[in-house]
């Protein structure tokens, strides 16, 4: 495995190239062309630039998250066709600039769902955090406004605000939509691409639905072991493959994550690891990595990984809000660089006792 650090590009991230180079075992970015639109084709020059610029650091691209997919494809709609050569344009892109990996997601209308932003935890640091009941409470146009107010003036992946203007149409449009025509329209999607990510050996890493579970009332699919086991056979590619993302599979305390991991075998691509501390069933908060601090077994979860032979890029994932620092949600420095050092630790120890046969 390698290393990873989540970067947002130097106008978006208020952590910087030079810190990521300095955190201990990191030697690569997981970034994005962050001011393109879903839909959009990337280019050869826009990505060459990110790609020089991140090079000159000393660290190198190891993936994309994400390039998104604009809704016609999650829908279904005619225009969809458009929409995917614009995909396959952009891969092909990626690929003549030698970048293999590229992290997306299929969730209707939201990405990752949360309803506080700032939960201040005993120890005082602020982490993300879920509640059902919120969301219960909450009409979906309102659900941006309601967490906007704590982003730290960032800009939340996944919840461009050009898109949550129209949250209202996109639920209109998604009417007809459940889990059975979006699976199809998954697949539809995944069989257009898969010649072009052959051709340039470009791993497609579906990162799973969070919460595991579907929000106000939109299909989600990407959310257990049954579901990407057969979102694996329907298009039996390995460059169709997963973002094993413990903090988001998680979420359902049924998921047995090692054992997952280990079903997965093969098709994971890259892997997101933190943890989360359950309150009750639906109520959650992300913790720090460290396997006392929340309700998962880290060791369990890297040594699936490990057994498996994952060689991908990992990164830890969301991390507290810790020391004062004032960043995007989630995509501080400071948590998430104790947290890429942790799970080193753990690797470090797995490997060693692996190879003592201990
Ligand atoms: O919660 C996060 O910040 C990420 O894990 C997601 O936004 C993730 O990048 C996307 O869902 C992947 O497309
Ligand atoms: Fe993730």
């Amino acid at each position: 495995m390698e290393m990873t650090f989540r970067w947002y590009g130097s106008k978006f991230d208020t952590v910087t190239l030079e810190q990521i180079r300095q955190i201990p075992g990191v030697t690569g970015v997981i970034t994005t062309l962050y001011d393109t639109t879903p839909g959009e084709v990337w280019t050869r020059e826009a990505i060459h630039a990110l790609k020089e610029e991140v090079e000159a650091s000393g660290l190198h691209i190891s993936g994309i998250e994400s390039v998104n997919i604009h809704d016609a494809i999650k829908i279904g709609s005619p225009d969809r066709e458009q929409y995917i050569d614009n995909y396959i344009e952009t891969l092909k892109h990626l690929g003549e600039e030698d970048i293999h990996l590229v992290c997306y997601n299929f969730m209707p209308v939201f990405d990752w769902t949360r309803t506080e932003l700032a939960r201040v935890r005993p120890d005082g640091s602020t982490v993300l955090a879920y509640k059902q009941s919120a969301v219960d409470a909450l009409v979906p146009e309102k659900m941006f406004e309601s967490i906007a107010g704590d982003a730290n003036g960032a800009i939340l992946p996944g919840w461009e605000p050009e898109r949550m203007a129209k949250v209202k149409e996109l639920f209109d449009a998604y009417r007809d939509v459940d889990d059975e025509k979006l699976f199809a329209n998954l697949k539809y999607f995944l069989e257009r691409i898969m010649p072009v990510c052959n051709e340039y050996d470009i791993k497609m890493a579906i990162h799973p639905d969070d919460p595991a579970w579907s929000v106000f009332g939109l299909p989600r699919i990407i959310i257990n072991k049954e579901n990407i086991l057969r979102m694996m056979k329907m298009v039996d590619d390995p460059h169709n493959g997963v973002t094993f993302c413990s903090g988001s599979y998680g979420t359902n305390l049924e998921n047995d994550l090692p054992d997952m991991i280990r079903s997965l075998k093969g098709r994971i691509h890259f892997a997101h690891v933190r943890n989360l501390k359950f309150h009750s069933q639906q109520d959650f908060e992300e913790a720090a990595h460290l396997s006392s601090d929340g309700s998962f077994d880290m060791y369990e979860i890297m040594k699936a990984l490990y057994d498996i032979g994952f060689d991908g890029p990992i990164r830890p994932d969301h991390g507290r809000m810790i020391w004062g620092e004032k960043a995007m949600p989630g995509y501080g420095l400071y948590d998430r660089a104790l947290g890429a050092t942790y799970l080193n630790g753990l690797w470090e120890a797995i490997d060693k006792s692996h190879k003592r046969g201990i």
